[in-house]
């Protein structure tokens, strides 16, 4: 884990205090219960926007050596896990005429999924020997209330269903409707660009730090001009990186990842919301059709563009081992508590990198979606590969909370004693808990904690408003360090965690990082500032980063 203040090398599992979540809510699994509501709406801006970041290879690899060297030195320190038998086999590129799908088959060595046989294959139920028995025993009431049970308990499981459905459905209806308004628009005429050009740099700065793996970072670590592509050794040999994107919406990362500094060979996009899918693939094509291009303008062409597939699929209510490009891959089903020895020992999954950005917090309407969340994270990525991305952060809104919780038992203290209650038919309004300012605001439709700790941990709604993003999608608390907690049952061990302002300071000054700031409109080239309001500053801070790997 790493310290939210300072260089200091990241230890895992020790949460620092500068850092530890006022949640401090770590729940034993069982323990863990709903807490569920209804409607709201939100999108996160930023998401789509094309990074210009089209020459951050030109700068020095001094900076790179640095940001990957502490990463996995910060690792050897912690329980590093022997290199796997993926990492091991995978050592070498297959030969450059294998198909991507025979590619990927070979790279994992993760255990599929049994398919169940087609119907005309299935054998024919028998019925249960003795079944007819056994009823026989049974008195007409013990009959009676047995069929109760089972009725009530496919009732409650409908009504789960539709429930969560309809959830699900609002928050795809709303990212699908959400238009596609073009770079141009997104760089000039937009209220909120500078926080959209905040937001990619981020997630520009999670890919350069932490998508390159420990080989790789070795590798690198004895040759010195590894940034220049004209200097890398062993081009064709290069192990490259398969990633997938867990809520990709229209493909804004696309040119992130043709960046980063592993290259990609297979970048994954899943999202439920199917034209954000169309999006992402037409934007893909584009990129494709340019020549790879993520935007050149007359200096040095982008690396060559990485194989991608996208499909429609709601990554946190359902297992990922029904998509195909997933089952080729590699993918452990089970991945968990209760999972397979053998398939954990043996890494599971065939990704080299998850990520999932602005999106983990739709999984925490329930704990079932949270444990699927995690179990499809934990499945997909290979022993040693890292889950990365960022949401809102639990701290902040804890202490919004309580503040808020203090300020309304000040108020209702200094109020002077009514002499009679509410007259008949009279309803005192709740306060309800909700900040912002112009651009954006939180506003939580029912009760909330006074202490500001999300105990469960799960179904904390809330409704986030952004201008220019619109809408009613629920959104819900991730209590952090019940996270935390919840994803050692998964294999993942906490790397890195910092709030989006604390990266900016950190990393400004990177010989890459500071550069490419510049490039995306995220600092002033004369001033060195922000090139963000004190709202949009304000509204950034609501979110932090994270990284886990995979044990
Ligand atoms: C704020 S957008 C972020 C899109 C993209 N990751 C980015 O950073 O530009 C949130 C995305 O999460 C997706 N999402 C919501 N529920 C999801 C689920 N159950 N599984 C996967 N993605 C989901 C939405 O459809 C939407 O595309």
């Amino acid at each position: 884990m790493d310290s939210s203040r300072g260089s200091g090398a990241p230890k895992p599992r020790t949460p620092n205090p500068a850092e530890a979540d006022k949640n401090g809510a770590v729940h034993s699994s069982g323990a863990m219960a709903d807490h569920n509501g209804q409607d709201d709406r939100k999108r996160r801006p930023g998401e789509n926007d094309t990074p210009e970041i089209d020459q951050q290879h030109q700068s020095g690899p001094g900076n790179r050596r640095k940001r990957m060297q502490e990463r996995h030195q910060a690792r050897r320190r912690g329980r590093t896990p022997p290199p796997s038998v993926f990492s091991r086999r995978n050592r070498s590129r297959s030969p450059s005429n294998a198909t991507p799908r025979d590619d990927y088959s070979r790279r994992s060595r993760s255990p599929l999924p049994r398919r169940s046989p087609e119907p005309e294959e299935q054998p024919k139920q028998r019925k249960r020997p003795g079944g007819g028995a056994r009823a026989g025993l049974m008195n007409p009431e013990q009959l009676r209330r047995r069929q109760e049970e089972r009725e009530r308990a496919m009732e409650e499981d409908a009504m789960r269903t539709s429930r969560d459905r309809g959830v699900s459905d609002v928050v795809r209806q709303h990212y699908n409707a959400v238009p596609e308004r073009g770079r141009e628009w997104r760089k000039t005429e937009s209220k909120i660009k500078g926080l959209r050009s905040f937001n990619n740099w981020v997630k520009s700065t999670l890919i350069q730090k932490f998508s390159p793996d420990e080989e790789f970072a070795a590798r690198f670590n004895d040759t010195k001009d590894w940034a220049d592509d004209s200097m890398r050794p062993n081009q064709p040999e290069e192990k490259q990186l398969l990633v997938l994107d867990l809520g990709c919406g229209k493909g804004g990362d696309l040119g992130k990842w043709q960046l980063a500094p592993q290259k990609v060979e297979l970048y994954v996009g899943l999202d439920p919301a199917n034209i954000s899918i169309e999006q992402a693939r037409d934007r893909y094509g584009q990129m494709r059709s340019r020549g790879g291009g993520g935007g050149g303008r007359g200096r040095r062409p982008p690396p060559a563009l990485f194989h991608a597939e996208f499909a429609t699929k709601d990554c946190f209510g359902e297992s990922l081992a029904d998509v195909n490009i997933i089952q080729r891959v590699g993918i452990d089903p089970n991945a968990g508590p209760g999972g397979s020895l053998m398939a954990s020992r043996w890494g599971g999954g065939g990704f080299d990198v998850v990520t999932s950005m602005f999106a983990i917090h739709y999984a925490f309407e329930s704990e079932e979606k949270t444990r699927q969340m995690l179990s499809n994270v934990a499945g997909c990525l290979k022993k040693g590969g890292r889950f990365i991305g960022v949401c809102p952060n639990s701290d902040v809104i804890t202490s919004k909370v309580s503040a808020f919780h203090k300020n309304r038992k000040e108020r209702e203290a200094a109020k002077p004693a009514e002499p009679e209650g509410p007259e008949d038919g009279e309803v005192q309004e709740e306060e309800r808990c909700g900040w912002g300012n112009d651009i954006y605001s939180v506003r939580f439709p029912g009760d909330t904690p006074e202490s500001g700790v999300f105990r469960p941990p799960f179904g904390w709604k809330y409704t986030y408003f952004m201008s220019e993003a619109v809408e009613g999608v629920p959104e819900y608390v991730v209590p952090w360090e019940a996270f935390r907690a919840l994803t050692e049952d998964y294999n993942l061990e906490l790397q890195y965690r910092k709030p989006f302002l604390e990266i900016w300071e950190d990393e400004k000054n990177d010989r890459e990082l500071g550069p490419l700031s510049e490039r995306m409109g995220v600092r002033d080239r004369n001033t060195g500032e922000l090139l963000m309001t004190e709202e949009e500053k304000d509204a950034v801070s609501f979110y932090h980063a994270f990284c886990f790997y995979k044990v």
